[in-house]
C-alpha cells in the first residue's frame, strides 16, 4: 500500500537532512500511528507521502504508483482520487456550508465520485450519512457554514471531508491536538470505525501515546529515522 526506499530530504541544500528513511512498509487496511517529538520531520514525511512536495533521493510509492516520479499535475490528481487529508487546523473553506465542505472532493477526483455511485447512494446522501456517523444531522447545521461551528464540529466536517468516496489511504496530522479528553476518544474511534468499514489505511500522527493501543503499527520518526515500536499482522499487502 504504501512503501519508502532509500528516502533523504532535507529543506533546503546546504542543510543538515531531516529525513533519512531506509525502508518503510505500510499494508493495505492498516492502521498506523506516528509519534516523534516537535519539530522531527512528522509534517513533512506526510508532505512527501501525500506527494506535496518530492524528494531527490529515494522512492515513494502509494498503492504501486512511484508517486514522486509523477509529474505535479498528476500527482494532484492521484492524491484528490486516492487519499484524504485531515490537517492540524482542518483547512475547511470557510464560505462554504458543512455538507458543501463534505462534498468537495468529488468536485476534485471523479473515482471517488464514482465509488460512491457504484455502491447505488447519491452523493449527497453518504456526505450526510457520514456527517451522522460523528453525530452531526439536522438541516440547520449542515446548511452552516464553517466558520459557524466549534472547533470540534469542525475537525469532524474534516474527518468527513477527508473520507468521502473512501480514498484508500487517510492521512490525518494531529487532527485531535485542539479537543479535550473525551471528545479526541470519541473521534479517534469514529474515524477508526469508517477505516475498518472500508478496509482503509489509516496513518495518524498524534504526540498523544494513549491513543497507541487503537493502532495495528507504531512507529516513531527519531533522528530522521523510523523507528517500529509494534507491528500486528493483518495479513493484506
Ligand atoms: N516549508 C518549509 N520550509 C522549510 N523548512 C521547513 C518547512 N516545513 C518544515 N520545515 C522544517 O522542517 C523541520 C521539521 O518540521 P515538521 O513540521 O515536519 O516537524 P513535525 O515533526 O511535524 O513537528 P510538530 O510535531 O511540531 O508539528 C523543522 O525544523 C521545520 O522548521
Amino acid at each position: 500500500m504504501v512503501e519508502i526506499k532509500d528516502l533523504s530530504y532535507k529543506w533546503k541544500d546546504g542543510d543538515k537532512e531531516l529525513l533519512n528513511i531506509d525502508y518503510l512498509h505500510i499494508t493495505r487496511g492498516e492502521r498506523v500511528f506516528l509519534k516523534g517529538s516537535s519539530g522531527s520531520g512528522k509534517s513533512t514525511l506526510l508532505n512527501l507521502l501525500s506527494g506535496m512536495i518530492v524528494p531527490k533521493n529515494g522512492t515513494i510509492k502509494v498503492l504501486d504508483q512511484t508517486i514522486n516520479a509523477l509529474k505535479p499535475s498528476h500527482r494532484d490528481v492521484f492524491r484528490a482520487n486516492h487519499m484524504g487529508y485531515i490537517f492540524q487546523t482542518f483547512n475547511l473553506v470557510p464560505y462554504l456550508s458543512v455538507l458543501d465542505n463534505v462534498m468537495l472532493p468529488i468536485q476534485f477526483s471523479n473515482e471517488r465520485l464514482q465509488r460512491i455511485k457504484n455502491t447505488g447512494i447519491e452523493p449527497e446522501e453518504e456526505a450526510k450519512r457520514l456527517l451522522q456517523v460523528v453525530g452531526l444531522e439536522g438541516s440547520d447545521l449542515l446548511n452552516k457554514s464553517a466558520t459557524e461551528l466549534s472547533v470540534g464540529q469542525q475537525q469532524r466536517v474534516a474527518a468527513c471531508r477527508a473520507l468521502l468516496g473512501s480514498p484508500e489511504l487517510i492521512i490525518a496530522d494531529e487532527p485531535t491536538s485542539s479537543l479535550d479528553e473525551d471528545a479526541q476518544e470519541a473521534f479517534i474511534n469514529l474515524l477508526l470505525k469508517e477505516c475498518t468499514r472500508k478496509q482503509t489505511t489509516l496513518l495518524f500522527v498524534s504526540h498523544d501515546i494513549r491513543f497507541t493501543k487503537y493502532f495495528t503499527k507504531v512507529i516513531e520518526l527519531k533522528n530522521g529515522s523510523i523507528k517500529e515500536l509494534l507491528t500486528t499482522n493483518i495479513g493484506g499487502q
